[in-house]
């Protein structure tokens, strides 16, 4: 059997987290797991971790690091057979130490993109909260303007993308994030990216991955044949 491959992408909001996610998730068959999502399932089925989540985004806040992990490690324990790439977990140095409890990690992708290139994304930014399906009105548009593609139902733009909001998101982001990027760097298994395209950082990101994963998989083949 091969070993299963484990990865977590970080970058502050509009870096494309979700958006590149998507292409590994496709191009190299892994499950794509979105902590944003995973949120917004525990609101919905107004879970223990669902209902305190919610008193905190209503106010524009992220998750204290216990109640994220409460929510997500159960769900990480139910995807022990498959190979994953989450996505928007770990947010804070408490997280990643607690995830680092839970699984040893492959890859830690970074994505570093510049602040004007972040304001423009988020600007024509538009999301289906249903689904957390992601558009752009430039990049990749729905197929009817403000209209979910799949089940035909309003999009709207999230408040905190507005370009006021953002520059404090994102000097919370740094704060925040710096020591993790750290935790990751000094484990050998951090790979930054830095453009402003998609499309210019994913051949790149693609090639690490298509070196990661079969040597992993042969990796484990040798270990089965001792
Ligand atoms: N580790 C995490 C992950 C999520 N959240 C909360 C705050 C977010 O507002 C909400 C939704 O998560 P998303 O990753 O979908 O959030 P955004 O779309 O706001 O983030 P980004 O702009 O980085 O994509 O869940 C959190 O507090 N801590
Ligand atoms: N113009 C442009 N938009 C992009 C590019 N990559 C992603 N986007 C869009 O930028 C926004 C933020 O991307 P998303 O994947 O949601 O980033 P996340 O917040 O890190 O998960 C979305 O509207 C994407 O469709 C790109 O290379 N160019």
């Amino acid at each position: 059997m091969s070993k299963l491959f484990r990865a977590v992408i970080m970058g502050p909001p509009g870096s494309g987290k979700g958006t590149i996610s998507e292409r590994i998730a496709q191009s190299f068959g892994l499950k794509h797991l979105s902590s944003g999502d995973f949120v917004r399932e525990n609101i919905a089925a107004k879970t223990e971790a669902g209902v305190q989540a919610k008193t905190y985004i209503k106010k524009g806040l992220l998750v204290p690091d216990l109640v994220m992990t409460r929510l997500l490690l159960p769900r990480l324990e139910e995807m022990t057979k498959y190979s994953w790439l989450l996505d928007g977990f770990p947010r804070t140095l408490a997280q990643a130490e607690a995830l680092n409890s839970a699984c040893d990690l492959d890859v830690a992708i970074n994505l570093n993109i510049p602040l004007e290139t972040l304001k423009e994304r988020l600007r024509h930014r538009w999301i289906h909260p249903p689904s957390g399906r992601v558009y752009n009105m430039c990049f990749n548009p729905p197929r009817i303007q403000g209209i979910d593609d799949i089940t035909g139902e309003p999009l709207i733009q999230q408040e905190d993308d507005r370009p006021e909001a953002l520059v404090a998101r994102l000097r919370h982001y740094k704060d925040v994030a710096k020591p993790v990027i750290d935790f990751y760097k000094a484990k050998g298994i951090l790979y930054t990216f830095s453009d402003t395209e998609t499309d210019q950082i994913w051949p790149n990101i693609s090639t690490l991955l298509s070196t990661k994963i079969p040597t992993i998989q042969s990796d484990a083949r040798c270990a089965s044949t001792h």
